[in-house]
């Protein structure tokens, strides 16, 4: 009986039609990798490498052919520069880019700016990991007190969000990004999607992760082991109800891919083997 369930839901997944195609991206290494802190919020900009993987990606996209017709960043630097890197790249920087704090990075609270192989060394690297990619763990919030509090709640692109400065996050889980980045998938970027246009979002590692979530149907327990790479177009095709019809795909040389991967993951613990 599971055979056969299995058998049938594998047939209807290869029988379902691609209709649409949207690219996902992590922005390029950002300039605290190096340091290793919990960015999250703070502006910092790309890296020299991070600029590379942005104008690559580019590159990889325009030698594919791909014409792009609107890209979506936050409100984040790391995540505009890498836009405009890679339309640049493919030639096509006319195409509108739109910002959102909707696609923020995901909020770390009281984490912001904190060392990661530290807090491995304090607190153990589970835990740390839990921190990073579990679903539904909330993080203690910032507060006035935290040397990142104003920089982030006084910068004045956050007067221009669709809700009051107060009501900004102040701490989030990845089920809190989905919740509060899910409207603005359904209200504006799945219509310019239907009207036929080739999206890409530039997104962050966990606004990321939380729009693959929802749209890959990843679990709650799953979401935990999936880390994305820094400027890395990850490409999906979607029926017409908006549901996959093949595994994502990571573009690019898949060696190098799995090792950046690795690179992230390392990042929380104690030494770092890469
Ligand atoms: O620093 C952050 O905000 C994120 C990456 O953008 O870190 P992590 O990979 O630990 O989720």
């Amino acid at each position: 009986m599971m055979f056969f369930t299995f058998v049938a839901a594998a047939a209807r997944q290869s029988f379902r039609m691609s209709k649409y195609k949207v690219f996902v991206m992590r922005h390029g290494e950002g300039a605290w990798t190096k340091e290793n802190r919990f960015c999250s919020w703070v502006d910092q900009r790309l890296s020299e490498d991070g600029v590379k993987e942005a104008l690559a990606c580019g590159h990889l996209l325009k030698e594919a052919g791909y014409h792009l017709d609107v890209v979506f960043t936050s409100l984040l630097s790391r995540s505009i520069h890498t836009a405009w890197l890679l339309l640049e790249a493919m030639e096509q920087e006319w195409v509108p880019v739109v910002r959102t704090w909707r696609l923020n990075e995901r909020h770390y609270g009281a984490l912001i700016g904190l060392n990661r192989a530290e807090m491995a060394l304090n607190h153990g690297e589970e835990q740390v990991k839990q921190w990073r990619r579990s679903y539904d763990l909330t993080l203690p919030p910032i507060d006035e007190s935290h040397p990142y509090f104003l920089e982030i709640y006084n910068d004045r692109r956050y007067s221009t969000c669709d809700v009051s400065k107060e009501d900004l996050p102040k701490s989030e889980s990845l089920k809190d990004v989905l919740e509060r980045l899910q409207p603005y998938w359904d209200g504006t970027i799945v219509p310019e999607i239907k009207r036929g246009k080739l999206v890409l979002i530039s997104g962050h590692g966990n606004s990321c992760r939380a729009l693959l979530k929802h749209l890959e149907g990843i679990s709650d327990a799953d979401i935990v082991n999936v880390t994305l790479p820094t400027g890395t177009p990850i490409l999906i095709e979607l029926d017409e109800n908006f549901r996959p019809t093949k595994p994502m795909q990571l573009l690019g040389d898949q060696e190098a891919i799995q090792a950046a991967i690795r690179k992230v993951e390392d990042q929380g613990k104690v030494k770092q083997t890469t």
